[in-house]
């Protein structure tokens, strides 16, 4: 076990380049089950969870090459093997064989996901989708056994814009007999990054990105070759990280079309924000007014950034709000962040921030988010260390954290805990 430590008070500046997108990464990976021949991925990030990902696949009989930020994925020798426990324990996005695998096999059995457990995630709609596709879902003992003679196109109609039983339903219908369509799809842009994988691979899908998706499954999907998106989540940690220290920093390989909802909270507080075709620079200022935040799904502001955001409001002179309409609880951060000296309440869904400095303290990180929330703060503390533990969460979604903060100039560095 490791554990993060900083040295807080220093300016962050210079240039970050961002990798591809981890909630894009592993969508894709399984997406490639789907094919007969090679899939080659471009801008992996390198993540735990996609370290992970590439083992079940291999589990599964692909075979997986991977070099720097290239990985190589030849699912030709796969075969249908049921995967109750292990790693797919590990990763929330496990869930994605249940699809991929369904559409290849007719058949997946897989435990239920793991991930950060911020509060309880279920998966009731992708089942909903499963079933509506003509398939048989049962639950036992922890593993889910979906079975379908015929896959057939339906139209599916989601309670919540999911983010994942949308994907997993493109996986599936992509080789269903006829026409699905998703109606309330969300609409994030991993959604849009699966979309065209498939749709290289051979897949019929139109609307992705809109609440509407229609896709036409097809007999045979083929190898190609796709470069990930960046990631968005990422990117708008290290964007609130060089607000939080009144740093200036160039945010490089972003798309800042995927960041809209961040940079005009940023600018509300009076951060600069510079908008270029491929990155974004962040100026910070020495005061920073208070605001109002509400996490909602895309294009709203994302809840994978509400944590990191409620760090920052801490450097913010007065009161603010953030409430999270997508995970109601996510606020594992709060007593972690209290700890540090900061002055928060939660009521319902929403935190409650009142402007103050922050002290280092032994932290924990509860969740990934939550992680890179303590970082945030802790990067503000003035001279004093911060010790991190459950730095695995971390490791989940930040591709060389410490490289990355090191070259912007902060002091971090990890130790054995
Ligand atoms: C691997 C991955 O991509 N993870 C992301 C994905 O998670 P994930 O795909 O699990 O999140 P969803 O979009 O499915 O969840 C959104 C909301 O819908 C609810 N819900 C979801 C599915 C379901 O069957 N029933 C149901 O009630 C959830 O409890 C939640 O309140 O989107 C979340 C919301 O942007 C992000 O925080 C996660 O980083
Ligand atoms: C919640 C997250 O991830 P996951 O859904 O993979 O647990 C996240 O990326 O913030």
């Amino acid at each position: 076990m490791e554990k993060l430590m900083i040295r807080g008070g220093k300016p962050l500046h210079g240039t970050v380049t961002i990798s591809g997108a981890k909630n894009s990464a592993i969508a894709l990976l399984p997406a490639a089950v789907l094919a007969d021949t090679e899939v080659i991925l471009d801008n992996l990030p390198n993540i735990s969870d996609v370290a992970i990902y590439s083992e079940l696949l291999e589990e599964l009989g692909a075979k997986v090459k991977r070099r720097d930020d290239e990985i190589r994925i030849d699912p030709s020798q796969l075969v249908s093997k049921p995967m109750p426990n292990g790693k797919v324990k590990k990763l929330r996005a496990s869930y994605y064989l249940m699809g991929a695998l369904l559409g290849r096999f007719g058949e997946a059995t897989i435990g239920m996901p793991g991930g950060c457990n911020f509060e309880p995630r279920p998966i009731d709609q992708h089942i909903k989708g499963f079933e509506a596709l003509g398939a048989v879902v049962t639950n036992e003992q922890g593993a889910l056994h979906i079975r379908a003679k015929q896959l057939r196109g339906a139209k599916i109609y989601l309670d919540v814009a999911s983010v994942g039983a949308t994907i997993n339903i493109m996986l599936a219908a992509s080789r269903a007999d006829g026409v699905t369509v998703i109606e309330n799809a969300a609409k994030e842009p991993e959604i849009v990054d699966v979309a065209t994988l498939l749709t290289a691979m051979g897949a019929k899908i139109k609307g992705a990105g809109t609440e509407t998706i229609r896709i036409e499954g097809v007999k045979e999907m083929k190898g190609c070759r796709h470069s990930i998106i960046s990631d968005r989540i990422q990117a708008g940690t290290y964007m609130i990280m060089a607000a939080a220290t009144r740093g200036n920093v160039l945010v490089d390989n972003v798309i800042p079309k995927h960041l809209e909802a961040l940079t005009a909270k940023l600018e509300e507080m009076g951060v600069e924000v510079q908008e270029y075709d491929e990155s974004i620079r962040i100026i910070g200022k020495p005061s920073y007014n208070a605001v109002d935040v509400k996490a909602l799904v895309y294009p709203g502001f994302p809840t994978d950034l509400q944590s990191p955001m409620t760090s920052l409001l801490t450097c913010a002179q007065g009161t603010s709000l953030l409430s999270d309409y997508v995970y109601g609880t996510r606020f594992k951060h709060v007593p972690e962040l209290t700890l540090m000296g900061a002055n928060i309440r939660v009521e319902g869904r929403t935190a409650i921030i009142e402007g103050g400095k922050l002290s280092a303290a032994k932290v924990k990180a509860a969740d990934l988010r939550a992680g890179a929330a303590l970082v945030v703060a802790a990067l503000t503390v003035q001279d004093e260390v911060t010790e991190i533990t459950n730095v695995e969460y971390i490791d989940r979604g930040y591709d060389r954290l410490v490289e990355n903060l090191r070259n912007l100039g902060a002091d971090v560095w990890r130790e054995h805990d």
